[in-house]
């Protein structure tokens, strides 16, 4: 045994125990620092050697399980046939635990949200482990160790799911990998739909690299022109999808139910009642009322107010009415208006329509760009894009790529930006934001089929973010950008803006404004991402020690 394995095998147990501290100090609700110094110290008390030991015959184990594994693989009777225990193999399981594998640094905040139980909690230790983690290419062995670890101190999956584990840089699964996962995994999961399992939202990045899986394998079976398969694989694939879209709270949108109508002539009727009943339980218990779909489209009939009482460039803006609250009055009549003393606004007019109105407001800027800034973005895009990480810890060089999102982006060079400088005075115009001095690059991002971003808060611990701009580059079909929080999904039209803030004029974080960009279904979808930072508009946010505000 080398020390390189023993290292990696006690910071396997050392996670492990943090892993199981946590999840077991949640109920006092505060973790010590001296309760983690006592932690480690009973890890130094194990009979390590006993456990490496254990570990050895377990990777022995492991090895041959996976020529067990290959053997199927080349063995076609028996991946048709009905020996479906694969979920339990180390592979399998590893890809659930990857699919949802998130990190302390970037979900906290999200998961303080959701469980008032981590109020209190201390982050501090939890980043100081991360730093003494395994390298990236060991994630499989360190699976594997999570693996026989879980087993030894018995912690939940769900505890894993819930984002008490950290991630790490993802090994892109093998093509045979993927075929496993997809003969292997309809009787996993399509039965387990029935139930529920998929909703916990635990398995999306899974589900749909099995819909992928499936999808390749549907290629195939129309070019031999085996009809028996494409079905099969057809109705397999559209379930599969569409459980994927239940866990990211982006199933019972329009655009599922309309690829339902598509396939409803080849899904069992069983399996329509089904979807159609969760979705009227979706939209009636778990959301409350149904999600509000938002058509990032300009409505033809909508008429669009002159605001030429506005004079100072502040008050004219949508960030004013995005901040501020004691306007409402006026914003009950007017959510849109043209604006027209903007140099650089297209059509001498900014088309601004609200579509959320509470303690901040939402709004889409409809025909911000142009066709041609349209064609540059994605010229750069399709030379440079490279698949987006999720930064998790707090410098770029050790940003990790996770299963949060799937998808490719570009941010763009200083020197690209002259391309676009039309477009960011529009949006200057437009919001009041100061976009050139202090705002990040913009940002190009592609969706493939399937492709997601997962929810998530836009403002990090890294980051000063005051609020986001996503441009629409293209109409995609499905893609949507989804609030839960807020019920609210705007489907991309190409040339419109989605404006959201990210923290109320005191600084916190609007804690419901996660979002989800919801799986692509067919084609793919472009956005620019202008994020608008709090250095450089120290004077364009009106900001407040009203912790009310
Ligand atoms: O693609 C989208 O609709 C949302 C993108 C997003 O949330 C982000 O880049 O932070
Ligand atoms: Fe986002």
């Amino acid at each position: 045994m080398n020390s390189s394995t023993v290292y990696l095998f006690n910071m396997g147990v050392i996670l492990t125990f943090m892993a199981f501290l946590i999840t077991k100090s949640y109920g006092s609700g505060y973790i010590s620092q001296i309760l983690v110094n006592n932690t480690l110290d009973k890890v130094r008390e194990l009979d390590v050697n006993t456990h490496i030991r254990d570990y050895i015959l377990e990777q022995d184990a492991y090895i041959s399980t996976l020529s067990d594994l290959k053997n199927i693989l080349t063995d076609e009777e028996r991946l048709l046939g009905d020996d479906n225990n694969v979920i339990n193999h180390p592979v399998i399981f590893l890809k659930l635990i990857r699919g949802r594998s998130t990190t302390y640094t970037t979900w906290l905040d999200y998961y303080k949200t959701i469980f008032p139980r981590l109020q209190n909690f201390n982050e501090t230790p939890v980043v100081q482990l991360q730093a003494m983690l395994p390298a990236p290419n060991d994630v499989s062995k360190f699976a594997l160790g999570l693996i026989i670890t879980l087993e030894m101190y018995g912690f939940s999956v769900e505890d894993l799911n819930e984002g008490l584990i950290d991630s790490y840089k993802v090994n892109p699964m093998t093509f045979d990998e993927l075929v496993s996962l997809c003969i292997h995994s309809k009787e996993e999961f399509i039965t387990e739909l029935d139930k529920e399992i998929y909703i916990s939202g635990a398995t999306t990045n899974t589900l749909l690299l099995i819909t992928k899986a499936f999808n390749l394998a549907l290629e195939k079976a129309i070019s031999k022109n085996d009809r028996q398969s494409v079905d099969l694989l057809r109705k397999a694939s559209f379930e599969l999808m569409f459980a994927a879209y239940n866990s990211t709270d982006c199933g019972c949108s329009d655009e599922v139910f309309s690829m339902l109508q598509h396939y409803k002539s080849v899904l069992e009727a069983k399996y329509v009642i089904m979807i159609e009943e969760t979705c009227k339980e979706v939209s009636h218990n778990k959301c409350g009322k149904p999600l509000r779909l938002v058509p990032a489209i300009r409505r033809q009939s909508q008429e669009y107010c002159k605001f030429s009482w506005m004079a100072s460039r502040d008050r004219s803006s949508g960030y004013f009415y995005m901040h501020n609250s004691d306007d409402k009055r006026m914003l009950k009549n007017l959510k849109c208006y043209i604006k027209h003393d903007h140099p650089s606004l297209l059509y001498k007019g900014g088309k601004i329509e609200e579509v959320f109105n509470g303690d901040f407001s939402i709004i889409i800027l409809h025909d911000v760009i142009i066709d041609s800034e349209i064609e540059y973005l994605k010229e750069v895009g399709l030379t440079s894009l490279t698949p987006s990480f999720v930064r998790v810890v707090r410098n770029v060089e050790e940003s990790v790529y996770t299963f949060l999102r799937s998808s490719r982006s570009y941010i763009l060079e200083d020197e690209e930006l002259p391309r676009i400088k039309s477009l960011r005075l529009r949006l200057e115009g437009l919001t009041a934001f100061n976009v050139f001095n202090g705002s990040e690059n913009t940002k190009i991002g592609h969706y493939g089929p399937t492709n997601f971003f997962d929810i998530h808060q836009d403002k990090g611990f890294v980051n000063d973010r005051l609020a986001t701009i996503i441009i629409y580059l293209n109409n995609a079909v499905g893609g949507m950008t989804l609030f839960p929080g807020i019920n609210l999904a705007v489907t991309p039209k190409k040339g419109s803006a989605l404006v959201f803030p990210l923290i109320y004029k005191n600084g916190t974080v609007i804690p419901h404004l996660h979002h989800v960009s919801c799986p692509v279904i067919l084609g793919e979808k472009w956005i620019a991402t202008q994020w608008i930072n709090s250095m450089g508009n120290e004077f364009s946010y009106p900001c407040s020690t009203n912790r009310n505000e």
